[in-house]
């Protein structure tokens, strides 16, 4: 962590809206990327689930200076390693193992990696880290389970995700130990596929606003 160029808790509290992002052709990434920034929102998380996922994050890093762009979906370290190349800001992960989170604390950027239970929190606060990603959040237990779970460590802080919504995000972001909140609402496919810019930068801003 002592090389981190930035710490997960500057990249949480940039902004309360996470979009986590699903590319499936490079050509919407720098697009779709520009109107999250017009709509507000300059934290995105492109998501290493498709094949044009990592040629998606060079991109987007490389023509929207104005966003923070990270990598999610990072499970291994030979994922970490390529995004870090890659530029990546910041690096998520649905769960952690001990490989990661040892590669992690010795590399360039932050990693927020998910937990579910008490004990994988145990275990990455062994590693010094205080900043996760609650996954899945709705599924888990929602607010109430993230409360209770929070509760013995009043010093982490969260970034839930999974089954969040417009309709819910803000009883999330309620909570003293939430920072941010993790959504794919604010990127639908089928905007992208319409190309509808407006609808992504109108969700965006929609978010950010609800969330004051
Ligand atoms: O890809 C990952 O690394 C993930 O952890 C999964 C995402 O957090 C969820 O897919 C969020 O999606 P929604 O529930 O649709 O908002």
């Amino acid at each position: 962590m002592k090389n981190w160029k930035t710490t997960a808790e500057q990249i949480m509290t940039t902004g309360p809206v996470v979009p986590v992002i699903v590319v499936n052709k490079l050509e919407h990434a720098v697009p779709m990327a520009k109107a999250l920034v017009a709509g507000g929102v300059r934290v995105l998380e492109v998501t290493l689930r498709t094949p044009v996922a990592m040629d998606a994050l060079r991109a987007m890093i490389k023509e929207v200076p104005e966003a923070i762009v990270g990598a999610g979906t990072v499970i291994n370290t030979q994922q970490l390693k390529e995004v870090t190349d890659a530029g990546a800001q910041f690096v998520i992960s649905p769960g952690l193992t001990e490989p990661l989170l040892k590669a992690a604390v010795e590399g360039p950027v932050p990693l927020i990696p998910g937990i579910s239970t008490v004990s994988e929190l145990m275990l990455g606060m062994d590693y010094g880290l205080r900043e996760f990603k609650f996954f899945p959040a709705e599924a888990n237990g929602g607010v109430k389970a993230l409360s209770a779970i929070g509760g013995p460590f009043p010093q982490v802080r969260f970034c839930p995700t999974g089954g969040i919504s417009p309709a819910n995000y803000r009883d999330y972001l309620a909570l003293k130990s939430v920072l941010c909140i993790g959504g794919s609402w604010l990127v639908p496919n089928d905007a992208l596929e319409s190309g509808d810019w407006d609808r992504i930068t109108r969700l965006a801003r929609e978010a950010v606003e609800g969330a004051k």
